[in-house]
Order: C-alpha cells, then structure tokens, then sequence
C-alpha cells in the first residue's frame, strides 16, 4: 500500500476512492479499521469510519487507531478525507483529528488543508469556501441537520477547532511557484495548517506536487486529484465492473440537502414509487419494517424509502425529540431497511446521505467495498467484495438531477 487514507464518512471516502482509482491506482475501501492485513497488491486504501458527528474525543481514537493500520500496511502517503463542504461543528471533529494525526506522525511540517472539488462547485478563495456561485453559509449547509456550516471562513473555522495556528497558501502563491516556500514559511511562523486555496483542477494538480514534501494531506476528494500522478501512476482504463442486472433495486435516503430533495422529486416525476419514513414512529418505535420492504418488493417503478425534510420540518422534529435521537433513530431505521432488503433479494442498493450511508453499509456487514465505474461526479458505483450485492452511497449533495435512475441503471450494467 502506497496511499493510505482515512474518510470521516462512507459517501466521501467512495468519493475518494473514485477519485484515486481513476488516477490508475488500485484502490480499496475499508470499511472500520480492518483486523486482517490488506491485500498486496492495494495501492491505495481507504479506511472509512462514521466520525464526522460523533464525540471529539472518539473521532480521534478511531483515526489514530486507522492510521496506524495504514501504516503498518506500508503507506507512507497519509491523506485525510472529510467534506469538500468542510462538514464540522465549531468543537470539530476536523481539526482534533489533524491535531492528533499529526502527533501520531511527530509531523512539524505543513500539513495542506483544502475542501476544493471543483468538478462538484466546491472552490477555495482567498480562504473562503465557496459552493458554486454561493458562499459555504449561504449555499444551503447553513441548514444541515447535524453540521450546519454558518461561516464560509475556513481559516477563522478550523482556528476555532485546532490547537495549532492556522495558515493560509494563496491562490496567487500557488500558481507563481511559492507554494513550497509557503507552506515552509507557515509552518515555521507556527501556522502548519494551511489553509490552500484552489478553484480549478489544475491548482489541484499544482497540491498535489506539493504534497511529495508534506506528511498529511487533508481535504475533500479533490486534493487527490493530482497525487496518483506525483507518484507515478496515470490515469486508469475504466475499472472491471460485473453490475446485478438480474437482481432488484433499492434506494433509501436520510439526506436532507437541498440537492437530494430535488432528486427525490424528479424521482417521482419520473414515475418511481415512494415511501416517506415517518419520523415519529420510526423515534416511537412503531415503524413497520416488514411492510416497507413488502410494499418495496412490488412496487411498480423504482422504489425509493426517504425521510428527507425540509429545514422546517427537520428542525421541528429536532425540537421535539432532540437531534441526536432524531438522527440516530432515523439512521436505524435504515440500517434496518437495508438488512431486510438485502436478506429479501434487493441486490441493487443506494443510499443517500453520510450518515445514512454509514448506518446502511454497518448494518449489512460489509468488510470491503471496490470501487467501480463513476455515477456522476464523486459517486462511484461500488461492489461489497465477494457478494452478489452492489452499491452506491450518494453524498447529500452530489449527483445530478436524475441520480436515483441513473444509479440503478449503471448499477445493472
Ligand atoms: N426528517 C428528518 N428530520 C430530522 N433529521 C433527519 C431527518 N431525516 C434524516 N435525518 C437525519 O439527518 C442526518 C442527515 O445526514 P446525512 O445522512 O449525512 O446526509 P447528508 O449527506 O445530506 O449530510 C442523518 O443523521 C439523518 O438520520
Ligand atoms: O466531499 C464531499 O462533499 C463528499 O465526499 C462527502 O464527504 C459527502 O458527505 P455527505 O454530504 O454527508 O454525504
């Protein structure tokens, strides 16, 4: 293993997975810190945990314990993911994790801190972060569920998280050639999280040569846009993909991001059958698991099972209940759904939102997933290693209009 890589969620660390297996490596996604060695023949892995929203202290303990598996795995290339939306709250989890996976690799260096992806909107200027032609806090994440990010200043957010200085690279003094140079003098001044800004690919690729001389790198997936390249891969041929042609489909979504809810409704519109997971009795404890995958099974159209809300609704249930029984209530109820279906012969899954994701791919058991063929941009098509079941886990805030179709269709190829 060259690359090893640690995901705050499932959807981002699929994202990542895409992003480097198209640059030619051969590219596994872990799912939890394995027990077994990997393979030998991994260029890259990715260990996917469920720590974006969970307490500061045990996002840490369970990248500290990832990294050192990827270490013991022989990768010298350490990149950690988390959303090209920097998802976090102003405790975390974010800068704790770079502050104690820098401790864990004794780095005094610069470490490169950059959400960019442009391919999905996401852009970093003059440190800001910018979602399309929206501002982060105007773009929408302002009402997210569980992370709202109400400041588009990465610098001035991750300050609040980190207990080390925060630094900032330029966009100019990325493309004049001084990026090394920053990132030196950052460090040295006593800010090694640098902060870097990026709006194209091509800046990308321009981090990516920098990263040679940096020990953590850590970003959306964009930051690895141009780290097979460094390392002497090229750009692969598309992946061996076996879809489930013959088996069912199934989508299932917790995300409430403005994104999927425009997903859900040309799902409709184009004629998919669906089911709104009722929020009270999935916290009461009255949802009739059964019956939803029943009604699933002979559903006319492509069935799709969601508890996506707008931002009222969502926080009126938050008042209610609180949100972190709203959310881990809702996150079982899809776990759940999701072991019915399979045991019941779904052999298509997709799944939207992070969070959701994570519960879905937990419940089922999964060790290992491979990466297959692109969806849309940062959504590949995914195989749970050794089992006639494929996959896909949609970031909240990814895909096209028609995703949930278009997923089930490549997921039958
Ligand atoms: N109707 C709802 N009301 C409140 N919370 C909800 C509702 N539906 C889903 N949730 C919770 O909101 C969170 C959405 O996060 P996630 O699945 O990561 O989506 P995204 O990828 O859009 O961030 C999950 O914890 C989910 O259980
Ligand atoms: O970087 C991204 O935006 C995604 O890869 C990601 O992390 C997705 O997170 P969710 O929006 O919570 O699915």
């Amino acid at each position: 293993m060259i690359v090893g890589a640690i995901g705050d969620d499932f959807t981002g660390s699929s994202d990542l997975g895409l992003m480097l297996s198209a640059g030619g490596m051969r590219t596994v996604q872990y799912v939890g810190v394995p027990e077994e060695a990997a393979a030998h023949d991994v260029d890259a892995g990715i260990v996917a945990l469920k720590t974006r929203s969970v307490p500061v202290a045990e996002a840490v303990a369970q990248s500290r314990a990832a990294l050192r598996w990827l270490k013991a795995q022989g990768a010298r290339t350490i990149l950690f993911k988390y959303c090209s939306t920097f998802d976090s709250t102003r405790e975390g989890n974010i800068g704790p994790v770079i502050d104690a996976l820098r401790a864990e690799l004794g780095d005094k260096g610069a470490v490169i801190v950059c959400p960019a992806f442009p391919a999905t909107g996401r852009r970093v200027f003059m440190g800001h972060l910018f979602v399309n032609d929206r501002l982060l806090s105007e773009s929408g994440m302002e009402n997210h569920p569980l992370t709202p990010m109400t400041d588009p200043d990465i610098r001035r957010w991750l300050g609040y998280q980190t207990a080390c200085g925060v630094g900032h690279l330029s966009l100019s003094a990325l493309r004049s050639g001084k990026g090394d140079a920053t990132l030196a003098a950052e460090a040295a001044a006593g800010r090694p999280l640098v902060v870097c800004d990026a709006i194209e690919d091509s800046d990308l690729f321009a981090l990516g040569a920098l990263a040679a001389n940096v020990n953590l790198i850590t970003g959306g997936s964009g930051i690895a846009l141009g780290i097979p390249q460094t390392l002497g891969f090229s750009a692969a041929t598309a992946p061996a993909w076996r879809g489930e042609a013959a088996r069912p489909a199934l989508c299932l979504s917790g995300s409430c991001s403005a994104m999927t809810r425009r997903q859900i409704e040309a799902h409709r519109i184009a004629g998919g059958a669906q089911r709104l997971l009722n929020v009270e009795d999935v916290v009461e404890g009255r949802t009739d698991f059964d019956a939803l995958i029943e009604w699933a099974s002979k559903a006319s159209g492509l069935p799709l099972i969601y508890s996506s809300d707008d931002p009222a609704q969502v926080l009126a249930w938050q008042q209610r209940y609180g949100t972190g029984r709203v959310a881990s209530a809702v996150e079982d109820a899809f776990g759940t759904l999701a072991r019915l279906a399979v045991a019941a012969g779904i052999g298509r899954l997709i799944s939207a939102g992070g969070e959701t994701s994570g519960a879905v791919v937990g419940a089922l058991g999964i060790d290992t997933l491979e990466i297959g063929p692109a969806i849309d941009p940062g959504v590949p098509a995914l195989r749970a290693t050794g089992r006639d079941l494929v996959i896909a886990l949609k970031s909240g805030n990814f895909g096209a209009q028609d995703f949930f179709y278009k997923a089930a269709k490549v997921l039958a190829a």
